[in-house]
């Protein structure tokens, strides 16, 4: 797995507003998106292209358009929705498909409760969206999945991770090609495996649920 800490002064400005305890969900939902754009530029830099021969005003050129198969989107619900919007907006022809996990907080099993997904994802490139990256067991289970179905590449755009959730995917996942761009890694994790300093629950807070 390539691991990409995105150390950028506008990411860790946007991030200290999610970490405050006292941001309210309307502010933390709106800097969510903004962090994922930020984040996008750089997760997109090897998106697959293609020439195209287009008119402008004054006269004839090539340009450049994002190449079929589509790339392919894919928010790890609940937290990871609120990542949607950011990214599309910056590759609006994406295709976009959804998986609900949620990890049982007594025994951290992660347990799949939705999935809408092409059947067929070769040749695709998938962007996996997830706030937390704490164990690492969502994300793991969540990349099995899509290289089972034959994913060509897949980038996983998380906000926060621990430093043993990436050990885990590096151990875990040594067998398939995966890039990681994350906006922060942090100290620790917690006895109840919250990231420390971290943000809370990343999925309470975009939706207004007291922590
Ligand atoms: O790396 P892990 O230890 O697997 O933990 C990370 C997962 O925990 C959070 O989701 P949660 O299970 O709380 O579901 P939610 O998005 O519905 O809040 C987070 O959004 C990740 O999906
Ligand atoms: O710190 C954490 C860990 C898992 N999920 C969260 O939302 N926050
Ligand atoms: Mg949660």
């Amino acid at each position: 797995m390539h691991v990409h800490h995105v150390d950028h002064p506008l990411l860790a400005h946007k991030l200290t507003v999610l970490r405050k305890r006292q941001t309210p969900s309307m502010i933390f939902r709106q800097v969510t998106e903004e962090l994922v754009m930020l984040l996008a530029y750089e997760a997109t830099r090897d998106l697959a292209v293609v020439d195209v021969d287009i008119e402008t005003p004054v006269t004839t050129t090539t340009g450049k358009e994002i190449a079929d198969p589509r790339p392919l989107v894919v928010p790890i619900l609940r937290a990871g929705l609120g990542m949607l919007d950011g990214m599309v907006r910056m590759a609006p022809t994406a295709e976009v498909g959804f998986l609900g996990m949620v990890r049982d907080e007594e025994t951290l099993n992660i347990v799949t409760y939705a999935e809408r997904l092409p059947k067929d994802l070769s040749g695709r490139q998938v962007f996996l969206l997830d706030p937390m990256l704490a164990t690492g067991g969502t994300l793991a289970e969540a990349c099995r999945f899509l290289y089972e179905r034959n994913a060509r590449q897949v980038s996983a755009i998380c906000l926060l991770a621990a430093p043993e959730g990436i050990q885990y995917l590096q151990e875990n996942l040594a067998d398939i090609d995966m890039n990681l761009y994350v906006a922060a890694i942090d100290e620790r994790l917690d006895d109840n495996a919250y990231i420390v300093p971290g943000l809370g629950d990343a999925g309470d807070r975009l939706y207004g649920v007291a922590g």
